[in-house]
């Protein structure tokens, strides 16, 4: 169980990019793309806002009307202002009921489509991403990242748009009320947008550090609940409650300073309004005094004084939020940004099963040094080879090659003769059956955990699967049978069962190249035996490559490759192997395999 706190700088994994990069960024227009798409929602959100505005200018206008009239006002006058009052209360709330209802409406479909698209992308990623960041990062990408991304998405994008609008109606209104208010009504916005001058690189540094505690928060918590029977078993129960304790600690903390300079800027930014209120209420009296203007110009000035700073008000949050999104979105445009596997160019592997050939393969994993150097072996079509040595020999990494899970740096695979390099992906692995050490059980049925790769497949067929994996007995012994409901939510079975159903999923994909990675490690020597010999039934047409640290499993294979290290030292038939006495021999003699031969 890891305990590292790689959280903290997680995922570098590009270099990081400008604000204005960031705006041409292929993947941020492929999220303006999901704005078209609910480009009717943006449009009525938007002009939702701008309606508003309208209304207040209406209240304002006819507050202006009431106070230069009264308290002469004649009845009809004063009948048709308050019928208009009565017009802009009903317009306010219908405006208000339908601005909430579409920014709702928007603000769920877009984080559905973008979190939609986030999953698509990254099930497409190369297994080299999964293998190499923590799950918790994804998770955190889905949740958090996304959650600020689409702040800039769907509510600063549109006030980017609503607000101008505003500012230039109501602007304009005030300005034919009386230039001098009107100014000082309009320059109090820009003083405002100084206020985001204040703390700004403190406040851009806590809210980095306040994303990053959330991750680490997001980190801890999948690192946990995926290792919760080393951490019981371990004891080690203190020890996450410190580290969470640590990251709170350090998370409250952070968030506590930026609500402390959040409040400080706020403050900067109210003085100009405060500023401006008191201005104009002076200029207004004194222009009233001389009869410039009538008391409603000034009520008028007081009523809209808000409305003329609020978008600038807005436009300073939105810039605050910007900070944060940019830096949110950033993240998650980097992982968007990373290339998916292109899984469809390339030949198509043809019906049969094909010889496999390693020529000179050597791989290593990101900087580390060679996983495997100069693996070269042969498998005739339709035989079978057993891949034998140590844990962390290699073994696995010989088998990713072949899935095209990664590329090898030197060398060649080859099926058929071809260069695995030539044919498609997509094509590769539908022909390929992986039984591999990691069993993932789905959340569903027994039936539909057979059929995972291949949805369609009859009921029959699934049957015959579970029969030949020597599944059947424990599965119909299940309360509902096929149907029984496993996984997550459903009954929870043993190791052993888990692997026999990932036999029967293998056989149900019918393919012509089977990888068994341990495939009957779990597995007790009856059913093991029972298992080989309809392996050679139901696989006997099949290339197959075996991982084994078991004798038995091996037994039956055609030809053995012995590998340590990284590389091949001993290859051949089991008989050869064990008369030659060497590597192969004393492997399985340590293990009381049999007997130590007399050297
Ligand atoms: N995703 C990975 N990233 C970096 N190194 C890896 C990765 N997977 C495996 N390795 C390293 O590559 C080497 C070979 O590992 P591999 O899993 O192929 O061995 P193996 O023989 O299959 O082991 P085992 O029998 O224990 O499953 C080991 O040193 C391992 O630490």
């Amino acid at each position: 169980m890891k305990l590292a706190d790689d959280h903290q700088d997680m995922p570098v994994i590009q270099r990081r990019k400008s604000v204005w990069e960031l705006l041409k960024d292929p993947v941020f227009l492929q999220f303006l793309a999901i704005i078209k798409t609910y480009k009717w929602y943006y449009a009525g959100v938007i002009g939702a806002q701008i309606a508003l505005t309208g209304v207040a200018l209406l209240f304002a206008e006819t507050s202006r009307r009431l106070f230069d009239q009264v308290p002469n006002i004649p009845d009809r006058n004063l009948l048709i202002i308050l019928s208009a009052f009565s017009v802009t209360t009903v317009l306010q709330l219908a405006f208000t009921f339908l601005y909430n209802w579409l920014n709702s409406a928007l603000n769920e479909s877009v984080v559905f489509e973008m979190r939609r698209k986030i999953l698509n992308h990254l099930q497409r990623l190369p297994l080299s991403f999964h293998e190499s960041h923590h799950s918790s990062n994804s998770f955190n990408i889905m949740y958090s990242e996304l959650e600020i991304a689409k702040n800039f998405i769907v509510f600063d994008v549109q006030r980017l748009i609503a607000l101008p609008v505003s500012f230039l109606f109501v602007g304009i209104y005030l300005m034919s009320v009386h230039p001098i208010l009107g100014a000082i009504a309009i320059s109090i916005g820009p003083l405002q947008l100084l206020s985001n001058l204040v703390h700004k690189s403190k406040f851009k540094q806590a809210a980095e550090m306040q994303s990053r505690a959330t991750r680490g928060v997001f980190f801890t918590i999948g690192e946990t609940l995926h290792g919760v029977r080393e951490i019981k078993s371990n004891q080690m129960e203190p020890i996450i409650d410190e580290r969470m304790a640590d990251i709170q600690t350090k998370g409250v903390a952070y968030n506590v300073l930026l609500t402390k300079l959040s409040t400080i800027r706020g403050i900067a930014k109210e003085i100009p309004g405060r500023v401006g209120y008191i201005a104009g209420v002076g200029v207004g009296a004194y222009m009233m005094a001389s009869g410039s203007i009538g008391p409603g110009g000034l009520v008028a000035f007081i009523t809209l004084l808000d409305k003329v700073a609020e978008p600038f008000n807005v436009l300073v949050d939105t810039i605050n939020n910007l900070q944060r999104s940019i830096s949110g979105a950033r993240r998650l445009f980097d992982v968007m940004d990373m290339e998916e596997e292109n899984v469809k160019d390339g030949i198509a592997l043809p019906d049969g099963s094909p010889s496999i050939r390693y020529e000179g393969v050597a791989f290593r994993y990101a900087e580390e040094s060679n996983a495997i150097r100069g693996i070269s072996f042969e498998v005739p079509a339709g035989t079978s080879i057993a891949l034998v040595g140590p844990s962390g020999s290699g073994k696995s990494t010989v088998v990713k090659l072949l899935h095209r899970f990664y590329e090898p740096q030197e060398g060649t695979i080859r099926l058929d003769g071809i260069p695995l390099k030539e044919y498609s992906i997509a094509s590769l692995r539908e022909r390929m059956a992986l039984v591999s050490q990691d069993i993932y059980i789905f959340d569903g049925t027994v039936a539909e955990n057979i059929a995972a790769g291949r949805p369609e497949a009859a009921y029959e067929d699934i049957e015959r699967a579970a029969k030949l994996a020597q599944a059947y007995d424990f599965i119909a012994a299940l309360p509902k049978g096929f149907d029984s409901a496993i996984g997550e939510r459903g009954i929870k079975l043993s190791h052993g069962q888990k692997q026999r159903l990932s036999i029967a999923r293998a056989i149900l994909r019918n393919a012509s190249i089977l990888v068994m990675d341990e495939p009957t490690s779990a597995l007790d020597v009856d059913t093991e035996s029972s298992f080989q010999k309809d392996l050679g039934q139901w696989a006997s047409s099949c290339t197959k490559i075996i991982i084994a640290h078991r004798l038995s499993t091996i037994r039956d294979a055609d030809y053995i490759l012995f590998i340590d290290k990284g590389e091949i030292i001993e290859s051949g038939t089991m008989n050869q192997l064990i008369e030659k006495n060497g590597r192969f021999r004393r492997y399985w003699e340590k293990q009381g395999a049999f007997p130590a031969a007399t050297r």
